[in-house]
């Protein structure tokens, strides 16, 4: 039985499809995607830091039982698409990770398969990254996971411990809405920052105008918490500058490496979010207007 199911063979599907697979066997590990995806993850494989990853590949069809552990790996703009593939695969004891950024995804998981299903997650502090076939990552980083207002309960305490099995660093933050904004001011900071001006980590590591644009970025998104009641600060600024400074300098965001490939970014879940947010509230947020326009524009020019 096929205990653990994720869906998304990207950076952080295919590092933690490999974790997973390394520890618990490739028997209890399934590898979940509709037939044509599964047709070519078979005729290509995966490489994880160089290693042939020995996935089991599964069509949902094909899942014998419901897994314990259903994890979205896809970025946003697959989310809904993903949802619907694996629709019939969530049995009554199955749990549902996001690892997606944003603090969008888990709405969307909830709507589709009941409150009862979702554990809040927020994957961080990783610079996983992937390119045709091959994933490589020099910090696995950790999955902070919990409920929306904190408080351990048992389905809590149950992905502890298959993340604990699998060896996966994990935390259990007191409130998860505060980290998930707390996060969502990293990436509109960083992620939208490397997209736009095309660098790596280095690019934001160093002083210059580069990381001060993104400094104000993510005080845009400290107003906007700050009125819709979410106690951020400048604090958890300081401690994600802190993380990304440690980062790979030759690693990417998630975003720069959708802009290199040319394909449509998650701007939605940052700059997106923020400003219609910050309009709501009455609050300015020039920065991620600007940001949104210009990675809009630049996804256009791909299209
Ligand atoms: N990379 C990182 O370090 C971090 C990323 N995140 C977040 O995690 C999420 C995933 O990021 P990342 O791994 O970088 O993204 P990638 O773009 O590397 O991977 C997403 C994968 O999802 C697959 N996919 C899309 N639609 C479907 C579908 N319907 N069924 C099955 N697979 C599908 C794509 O495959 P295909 O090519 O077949 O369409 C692609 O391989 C994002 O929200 C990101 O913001 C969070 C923390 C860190
Ligand atoms: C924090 C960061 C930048 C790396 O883990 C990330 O979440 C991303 O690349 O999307």
């Amino acid at each position: 039985m096929c205990r653990i199911a994720i869906i998304g063979m990207g950076a952080l599907g295919v590092m933690y499809a490999q974790r997973f697979t390394e520890t618990l066997g490739s028997a209890q590990v399934a590898v979940l995607a509709d037939g044509e995806r599964i047709k070519r993850y078979e005729k290509d494989g995966f490489f994880c830091n160089g290693k042939a990853c020995e996935f089991t590949y599964r069509t949902p069809e094909q899942l014998k039982e419901a897994p314990e552990l259903l994890i979205f790996a896809v970025k946003y703009r697959g989310l809904a698409a993903a949802i619907e593939t694996v629709r019939d695969c969530v049995g009554e004891n199955t749990l549902i990770l996001s690892l997606l950024n944003g603090i969008s995804s888990e709405e969307m998981l909830i709507e589709a398969f009941g409150e009862e299903k979702v554990v809040y997650c927020v994957a961080q502090k990783m610079d996983a990254q992937k390119s045709g076939n091959q994933a490589r990552y020099v910090n696995m980083g950790e999955l902070a996971v919990g409920e929306l207002h904190g408080g351990m309960t048992p389905r809590v305490r149950r992905v502890r411990e298959i993340l604990d099995q699998a060896q996966i660093p994990c935390v259990l933050p007191e409130d998860m809405e505060q980290l998930m904004w707390s996060k969502l001011l990293c990436n509109t900071g960083v992620n939208q920052t490397t997209m736009i001006f095309e660098g790596c980590y280095e690019m934001v590591q160093r002083p210059g105008k580069e990381r001060d644009l993104m400094i104000e970025a993510m005080k845009e998104v400290i107003a906007v918490a700050r009125a819709r009641g979410i106690n951020l600060t400048e604090r958890d600024m300081e401690e994600w500058m802190a993380v990304l400074d440690q980062l790979d300098p030759k690693g990417e965001t998630s975003m720069r490496q959708d802009g290199r490939h040319r394909r449509k970014t998650e701007v939605e879940l940052f700059s997106g979010t923020i400003r219609r947010l910050g309009r709501e509230m009455g609050i300015a947020t020039p920065v991620n207007d600007q940001y949104y326009r210009k990675i809009k524009e630049m996804e256009a020019e791909w299209s």
